[in-house]
């Protein structure tokens, strides 16, 4: 029965893995050269963004407003999380992947609303594993291995806590005050998922990705992007590695933030390549609404020159609409751009 559902999915992978027209620049073909290039993703010191030195805070707003409006995303540098407790995590992500297949399988499921879902694509296609968890409000986790569900949970309550902070801060850049988007979205039960990823070396030398060209689905995606590269931003037409620092952050604007803003803030699309000499192991944090949050532009953004360019619905719509996040290519914004 597992394996059939496995085969079932990874059949509608294959299926729709096609060049995807981002709706907001040029076309692009996965059949590209998948080597990236290597211009710098904008940085932001998270140190400064919460300065007390209102010079220091006020430049690196504005630097964050660039890294949202020109890239979808940054990466974050001294950001509070312990240097330690991140290599704790991937740790704990490396064990629970090394157990045995017939353990993990007590998480696969075909059903996307489950709150611990486990998978392992190893097509012609796609090659990557992943353990996704709903972590708030309720913090669900595997309790396979013990140790695992502790770690997880002190990290991405800190994570959490970035993340709001973050999104405090691009409500300033978008000329709010800080609370505007956390209050709007009632982020105090807001939805939030995990997906960590396992990309082993993939030897021979053919359809290296790990993950299709895709946009995210929520307001903001925290990204603990491991070691070594493999994650590829689109920018202006091309692809751009990003080589994160040790212990950055990686953050990348998902779709709810381009609903709320009218398409000023785009979603980001991305996708991984896989690493040829190590394993990668990677941690997304999707921050979102709370379920019944109906997200839809808000009226800032909105005049005669800019109607509303997204269907309205709640987040639980929107996730219903793309099966949960399920890794497809896809992303819920077909359903919801008008
Ligand atoms: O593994 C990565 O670097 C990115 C993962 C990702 O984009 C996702 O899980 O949606
Ligand atoms: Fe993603």
């Amino acid at each position: 029965m597992a394996e059939t559902n496995a085969t079932v999915n990874q059949k509608k992978i294959d299926d729709c893995y096609m060049p995807l027209v981002h709706s907001n620049s040029s076309s692009i073909n996965i059949d590209d050269s998948l080597s990236g290039v290597d211009d710098p993703i904008p940085i932001i010191d998270f140190s400064m963004l919460i300065s007390d030195d209102p010079d220091k805070q006020f430049k690196t707003t504005q630097d964050l407003r660039n890294a949202c409006l020109e890239y979808g995303s940054f990466m974050v540098i001294n950001h509070e999380l312990p240097d330690n407790l991140i290599m704790r995590v991937y740790e704990a992500l490396a064990q629970f992947f090394d157990l045995r297949k017939e353990e993990k399988r007590e998480y696969e499921t075909n059903d996307p609303t489950d709150m611990i879902r486990w998978g392992k694509w190893d097509g012609n296609l796609l090659s990557t594993e992943f353990i996704k968890m709903v972590v708030h409000p309720t913090f669900h986790c595997p309790t396979k291995l013990a140790g695992l569900s502790e770690i997880l949970q002190e990290c991405i309550k800190r994570m959490r806590e970035l993340g709001v902070q973050l999104l405090r801060a691009i409500s300033k850049t978008l000329g709010f005050e800080e609370c505007y988007i956390e209050k709007r979205m009632k982020l105090e039960s807001g939805h939030d998922f995990i997906s960590a990823n396992d990309y082993q070396v993939r030897l021979n030398s053919e359809n290296q990705l790990g993950q299709p060209p895709h946009y995210d689905t929520g307001l903001l995606v925290l990204l603990l992007p491991g070691e070594s590269n493999g994650l590829q931003l689109e920018h202006h037409g091309k692809w751009i590695n990003v080589n994160p620092q040790p212990n950055s952050i990686v953050v990348i604007i998902a779709d709810h933030i381009e609903i709320l803003t009218n398409g000023k803030y785009k979603s980001l699309l991305h996708r991984v390549v896989l690493n040829k000499k190590v394993r990668r192991i990677s941690l997304p944090l999707f921050l979102g609404p709370s379920l019944d949050t109906t997200v839809s532009p808000m009226p800032e953004f909105v005049d005669e020159h800019h109607p509303p360019a997204y269907l309205v619905k709640t987040y639980k719509e929107s996730l219903e609409t793309n099966q949960y996040q399920v890794i497809d290519g896809m992303s819920c914004m077909k359903n919801v751009r008008l």
